[in-house]
């Protein structure tokens, strides 16, 4: 039975004809992204479906600004997003397949924010989660948790003469590039510090995951980094970066060389993610907001009053695995015109965070930490996508 439908828009009228129930369902699935993910470009656009033969549906976008011509951002439908990249446990499956993170990430004074990103990953059902640190920093991390592979490779400059600074660089850069094509996701900078030897390292590890294209979220000191060196990121679509408040306000200031300004927040957002070629850029704050330089979503389901340091490398972790499902989930339906998986990425990371953070703040009130925020994200992906029917 056919069904048509009229798509009634700004650059006029255009009819779709749908002859089988697949391509009702490959029309609808279209819709749903573009309402899910509304974007700018279709800002003032006003989407009216007529069918026929019992499918019925009506749809219209107003957001955006549809009236005042100002971008906003629209709430991203979360649920709908990790339900749709959460992979089923399935039995055939190997270890592995769903998903090996690694975090590059801490040293002398940080140890805690690496192992957060990392035992996340876990937590929400990636197989492998590896942290490559400083050697002061690896038996410490072993010694919170038993589940990570802690490789202990990184240097600062006082443990290293300067006339060894190159062969140490290259056999740092060795040391991770070996692993590195097994790795499905990278997050850089929880608790990586700011030592000026170390982040060079660093540098060249991002290089080579370029090269390599690993995604790679970037979060706390490695966004110190990528602020003063805009180059290792723009252009890359597989990068990710999770600013929050003080970090935003450097990029804004490097990027677009002005000041933050709320009152035009996702527009800003929209022209910073464009400036830097089109990466994607999770703004964390009160209301997390998420753009790829073509669109600008928003999320807010409530979280938790608590400020506790350390949510944000939770979120670097879940981002990291979200993102590398919605990568392999579009791979396997071959969706060319699927959303970004950095994007949904972001989507479900910050939901899953926001969702986790209000059940341990409803158990734990004022004493709510980090690590019990940890402890609620498998309830909270068990509550919207049960393990025994996934
Ligand atoms: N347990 C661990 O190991 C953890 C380690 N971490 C690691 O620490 C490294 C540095 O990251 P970061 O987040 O502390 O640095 P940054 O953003 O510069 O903030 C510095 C200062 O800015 C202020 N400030 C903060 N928010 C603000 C706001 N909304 N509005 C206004 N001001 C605000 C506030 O200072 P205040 O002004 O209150 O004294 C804050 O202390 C990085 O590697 C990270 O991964 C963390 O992940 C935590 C858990
Ligand atoms: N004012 C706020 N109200 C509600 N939720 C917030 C607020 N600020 C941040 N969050 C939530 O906490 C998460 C972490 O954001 P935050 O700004 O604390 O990151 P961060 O400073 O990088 O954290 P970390 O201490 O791990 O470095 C965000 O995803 C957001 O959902
Ligand atoms: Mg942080």
């Amino acid at each position: 039975m056919a069904v048509c439908c009229e798509i009634d828009n700004l650059k006029g009228r255009r009819e779709v004809i749908l002859d089988d129930m697949n391509s009702w369902i490959n029309f609808s699935s279209c819709l749903e992204n573009h309402l899910l993910l509304s974007s700018p470009i279709y800002r003032r656009q006003l989407f009216l479906i007529r069918s026929f033969g019992g499918y019925c549906c009506k749809a219209h976008m107003e957001g955006q600004g549809a009236a005042s011509g100002k971008i906003t951002a629209l709430e991203a439908d979360a649920e709908t997003v990790i339900r749709k990249i959460t992979p089923v446990l399935d039995p055939r499956r190997h270890k592995g397949q769903a998903g090996k993170i690694a975090v590059i990430g801490g040293c002398r004074e940080y140890t805690g924010a690496p192992y957060f990103a990392a035992i996340s990953a876990l937590k929400i059902g990636a197989d492998l989660s590896h942290v490559f640190c400083t050697k002061d920093a690896s038996p410490v991390i072993k010694g919170y948790s038993p589940e990570l592979i802690v490789h202990p490779v990184l240097e600062e400059s006082y443990s290293v003469r300067d006339d060894e600074k190159a062969s140490v660089a290259k056999r740092v850069l060795a040391e991770v590039s070996k692993w590195m094509e097994r790795f499905d996701c990278l997050v850089v900078g929880p608790g990586l510090g700011r030592d000026p030897f170390l982040l060079d390292c660093v540098s060249d590890i991002m290089k080579h995951a370029r090269k390599s294209n690993i995604p790679t979220v970037i979060d706390g000191d490695g966004l110190f980094l990528v602020t003063s060196n805009l180059d290792l990121v723009k252009g890359y679509h597989l990068a990710v970066l999770t600013p929050n408040v003080n970090e935003y306000k450097r990029l804004i200031e490097k990027a677009l060389n002005t000041e933050v300004n709320e009152d035009d927040a996702p527009e800003q957002l929209l022209s910073l993610a464009k400036c830097i070629g089109g990466v994607t850029i999770l703004r964390k704050g009160n209301s997390d907001l998420v753009s790829d330089g073509v669109t600008v979503n928003k999320v807010s389901n409530f979280g938790s009053p608590r400020r506790c340091g350390g949510q944000g490398d939770i979120l670097s972790g879940c981002v990291a695995v979200f993102s590398s499902w919605a990568r392999s989930s579009n791979k396997e339906m071959d969706d060319k015109s699927a959303s970004s998986p950095m994007m949904l990425g972001c989507i479900a990371g910050s939901s899953l965070l926001r969702r986790a953070a209000s059940l341990a703040f409803a158990d734990k009130k004022r004493a709510t930490l980090t690590s019990d925020i940890i402890e609620c994200l498998g309830k909270s992906l068990e509550d919207m996508i049960p393990a025994e029917q996934g």
